[in-house]
């Protein structure tokens, strides 16, 4: 049987709230159903930093560098504001997408069926929804140098970020948004900001070639990312997969998380080129939400967001489909039965919290 070695990375806030549920679930796989996975966990984020002065150790690097798949959970939160900027915890996040070359984002936005009442939108505009946005992962304005702040010495400062993108950056991205398209609604819709970025007009530029090139059964569409955030408010539905650049994409992301209920529905994978000779692909998934310091601690996260990237790891990095899609329909079951967390709450449901809502998913899961 191929290895199935994970490494878990909790991090901060409720990182480690929403990993213990996947934990449970792990177990649970190998116990009822023999999966075989073996879990090592690490350390990311501040707690890293207070453990050993950085938001990743060398040596959880080289074991995440190694694993079959990375389980991240959040990182960050008040307590680590005042570190320096270069061991901050967010930095193990971005040192994790870099060294592993993750440079493709997948972030599915799906509004479940029993949530489609409870956004904060109408509910015509969400029922139904089934969008997922392609962000490129390990270029762009947050890696691009110079990243500094200079002093100008007339009591001024200058605070520099460079967005950067390469032919093949742009390219190898928009391949993969063209390929899932196929095995989806086959329509791609680029985002850029073309009218006022250089590296807009390349991405474009680049974006339309390899569509010519290699792609021209996908429908392609073009659209200023502004307008683009504008049109997933207004009527989502229009889209199926949206490629897109790291910073760009950070931020429709988020717009689209709530589209879909709560950001705690949110789940991501970010997968590296496969490897020539294996055709393995590195690969480290996490809930599109952060550390949450607000609700941390009070166990009333919804673990659903990291629950779901699971399902992603299962389909994308150990071709378990069937799991996966049986796992996604344990998520949709238990929403259907009323059950849900504070943030997605609505008049008539049964508020549960995050231990129950992982025990319901994986009890699903398993029946
Ligand atoms: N991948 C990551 O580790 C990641 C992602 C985003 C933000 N962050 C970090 O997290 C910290 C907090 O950032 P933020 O407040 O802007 O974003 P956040 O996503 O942590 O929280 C935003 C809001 O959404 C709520 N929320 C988030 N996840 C939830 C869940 N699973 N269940 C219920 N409610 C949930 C929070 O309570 C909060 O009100 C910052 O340090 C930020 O840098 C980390
Ligand atoms: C924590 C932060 C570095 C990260 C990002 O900006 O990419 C987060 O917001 C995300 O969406 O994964
Ligand atoms: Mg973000």
């Amino acid at each position: 049987m191929a290895s199935k070695n994970l490494f878990l990375l909790a991090g901060d806030g409720i990182g480690p709230e929403a990993m213990a549920e996947v934990k449970k679930l792990i177990a649970a796989m190998n116990d009822k159903l023999g999966s075989g996975f073996t879990a090592e966990e690490g350390l990311v984020g501040g707690c890293a930093y207070d453990a050993h002065g950085a938001a990743i150790s060398d040596a959880d690097m080289a074991k995440a560098m190694m694993a079959d798949a990375v389980l991240f959970g959040a990182v960050g939160g008040p307590k680590w504001d005042k570190v320096p900027y270069e061991v901050r915890p967010e930095a193990g996040l971005l040192r994790l997408r870099k060294d592993m070359e993750l440079f493709a984002n997948l972030r599915p936005a799906i509004c479940y069926p029993a949530l489609a009442a409870s956004s904060s939108l109408k509910q015509d505009v969400v029922e139904g929804l089934d969008i997922l946005i392609v962000r490129e992962l390990t270029g762009g304005v947050y890696f691009g140098e110079p990243k500094q702040i200079i002093d100008l010495g007339n009591g001024q400062k200058r605070g520099i970020d460079t967005q950067v993108y390469d032919t093949f950056e742009i390219e190898r991205i928009s391949g993969v948004a063209f390929e899932l398209a196929r095995t989806r609604k086959n329509h791609v819709t680029s985002m850029e900001k073309r009218n006022v970025m250089k590296s807009g007009v390349l991405w474009n530029e680049v974006v339309s070639q390899t569509h010519q090139a290699r792609y021209s059964d996908v429908k392609l569409d073009h659209m200023l990312a502004d307008a683009g955030g504008m049109q997933l408010v207004r009527w989502p539905k229009q889209f199926d997969v949206i490629v897109t650049d790291n910073l760009f994409g950070d931020m429709l992301s988020d717009i689209a998380a709530m589209l879909t209920g709560s950001i705690g529905m949110l789940p991501s994978a970010s997968l590296g080129a496969p490897d020539v000779k294996t055709k393995k692909r590195k690969a480290l998934y996490e809930p599109v939400h952060g550390s949450a310091p607000d609700i941390a601690g009070k166990g009333i996260a919804n673990p659903i967001a990291m629950i779901a990237s699971f399902a992603m790891c299962l389909r994308y990095s150990f071709g378990m489909v069937a799991e996966a899609d049986k796992l996604e329909a344990a998520i949709a079951a238990v929403l259907d039965d009323g059950l849900r967390t504070k943030d997605i709450f609505s008049a008539g449901m049964k508020e549960v919290g995050t231990t129950e809502m992982g025990d319901a998913i994986i009890a699903k899961f398993l029946g």
